[in-house]
């Protein structure tokens, strides 16, 4: 038993994380478990929310979640985050077993500050891609290989993944997480993330139909 906790850290430390505490979280649609793992070299705090038994080996019903402060709590109509969240969060609910992993990798990994850059080139012009490329980052900095070592410490080894993201189902193949299903999750589309939205599936390949005005 300790002697398998001890390989559940180790594969934590591997990624520079700890694992730190737990805690009840009541939500408006089910009261949540809450663990707090640590990245001791950045300082950034990854959540996991978990549901019922995660662990008796079944595929999980999940969510990897990349912070967006404008979005999940400043309801920020610009992206679907806030909207995504939610309604992950509702799904795994409704199941009564489910898994969400808030990952601290605001902005597509440059951060809330340059995140507002990004914003600010927008409202002048660019899509999210030209403003990320102004501003000298590359598109997507994002690294998913923190998942593996959490979810395993949670004892989970399969996932339903909801998701319309084509690159977060390959780099969790390449970091060896396997995924049974693929779950759409598209919420709150409207007049100001459309053209997000339509950037995000012709230049980062989001499975997100596009379709014109006038059609449905
Ligand atoms: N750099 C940058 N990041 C953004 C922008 N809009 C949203 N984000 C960030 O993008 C991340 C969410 O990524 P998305 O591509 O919307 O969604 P995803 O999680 O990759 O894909 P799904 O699983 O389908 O939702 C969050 O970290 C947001 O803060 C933007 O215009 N520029
Ligand atoms: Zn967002």
């Amino acid at each position: 038993m300790h002697e398998h906790a001890d390989t559940k850290s180790a594969s934590l430390r591997e990624k520079n994380l700890e694992y730190v505490t737990s805690c009840d979280l009541p939500m408006p649609w089910a009261t949540f478990q809450l663990h707090a793992f640590l990245d001791t070299v950045t300082g950034k705090e990854h959540l996991a929310l978990t549901l019922g038994d995660v662990a008796n080996g079944e595929p999980v019903l999940a969510r990897l979640h990349s912070e967006c402060l404008t979005g999940d709590a400043l309801f920020s109509q610009r992206c679907d985050c806030g909207a995504q969240l939610e309604g992950a969060l509702k799904n795994i609910a409704a199941e009564g077993r489910g898994v969400l992993l808030y990952l601290r990798q605001e902005g597509r990994g440059i951060g809330l500050i340059n995140k507002i850059r990004a914003y600010r080139l927008q409202d002048a012009g660019a899509d999210t891609v030209e403003a990320n490329h102004k501003l000298g980052f590359d598109a997507d900095l994002r690294d998913y290989g923190q998942c593996k070592p959490i979810l395993n410490y949670l004892g989970i080894t399969e996932l339903r993944l909801m998701t319309n993201n084509p690159r977060k189902m390959d780099a969790l193949q390449q970091h060896g997480v396997p995924v049974t299903e693929r779950l759409p999750l598209l919420l709150n589309r409207n007049p100001f993330n459309e053209h997000y939205l339509r950037t995000k599936a012709s230049k980062l390949g989001h499975w997100i139909a596009v379709h014109t005005p006038g059609h449905k």
